[in-house]
């Protein structure tokens, strides 16, 4: 069990149970389903991963969704395209279970940040420069002494064109205003086959906080994986090895 002393309580947060009433799982990508890797572009599809998602999206009868930063193009080449629902660029692209997609209209002033960003990392080795349409990512996990200056970059243009600030891990991204993982989730609920049906999001990011009061607001709750924080989410998981270690509990649970 984690506590977590905040101000003037103490949070307990347990691991999830596995037998659940009707769930429908909203899963994030990175750091949840897959361990953080040096890049963006080191992590790939893993047997394991895409099994356990194929099968839990055949026993929820297709109530299961990816709520990812990444593209969805991305989140098919990671998950093996095992997840038919999901959410790209923080809640900016979404597309249904029966392939019908739709995206966020993306400011003029998302270019210019993208050439602002790749002028910074042209003389900072190890700065990578994310476009991902409605978002862009500054990330410095190589060169963690221009954090600072990254920071100062990505907050005045955030000032100069009204995009939104996205810090993550590692990572400061200037996104399209209008959606996030929150509403993304709230749009799947009204829709079959997740009406009627219990959410619960898996996140361990800023990103994935969203989601885990939308989740709340709607009967069901959130799981923070990581280390205990102040969050909304009402347990916890450990790491990926948990998560995948859940998720296939859950497949093999008979409700
Ligand atoms: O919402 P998520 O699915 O968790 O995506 C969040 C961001 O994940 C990726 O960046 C992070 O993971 C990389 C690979 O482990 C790591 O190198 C980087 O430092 C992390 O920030 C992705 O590249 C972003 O687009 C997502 O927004």
């Amino acid at each position: 069990m984690t506590m977590l002393h905040a101000a003037d309580q103490t949070i307990e947060l347990e691991p999830p149970p596995a037998q659940l009433v009707r769930p429908a799982l909203f899963l994030d990508m990175d750091g949840v389903l897959a361990p953080l890797a040096p890049t963006p572009s080191q992590v790939g599809p893993v047997a394991r991963r895409t099994a356990v998602l194929e099968a839990l999206d055949q026993r929820l009868g297709g109530r299961m969704a990816i709520l990812s930063g990444r593209t969805l193009e991305e989140i098919d080449r990671i998950s093996g395209g095992a997840a038919r629902s999901a959410s790209g660029v923080h809640g900016l692209e979404r597309r249904r279970r029966d392939g019908e997609t739709e995206r966020a209209r993306v400011p003029e002033s998302l270019r210019n940040v993208v050439t602002a960003f790749e002028e910074f990392a042209r003389t900072r080795p190890g700065i990578l420069v994310e476009d991902k349409g409605a978002s862009v990512g500054l990330h410095y996990r190589q060169a963690p002494e221009s954090r600072e200056e990254a920071t100062a970059l990505a907050t005045r243009l955030a000032g100069e064109t009204g995009l939104m600030q996205q810090p993550g891990h590692m990572v400061l991204e200037l996104k399209t205003p209008g959606a996030d993982k929150g509403t993304a989730l709230t749009a799947f609920m009204t829709e079959p086959p997740f009406t009627g049906s219990v959410p619960i999001m898996l996140g361990d990011d800023l990103t994935d906080e969203f989601a885990f009061e939308a989740a709340t607001a709607l009967g069901g709750f959130g799981v923070l994986v990581g280390p205990a924080r102040q969050t909304a989410a009402r347990y916890r998981l450990d790491d990926v090895e948990a998560v995948l270690t859940w998720l296939e509990t859950v497949e093999e649970t008979k409700a």
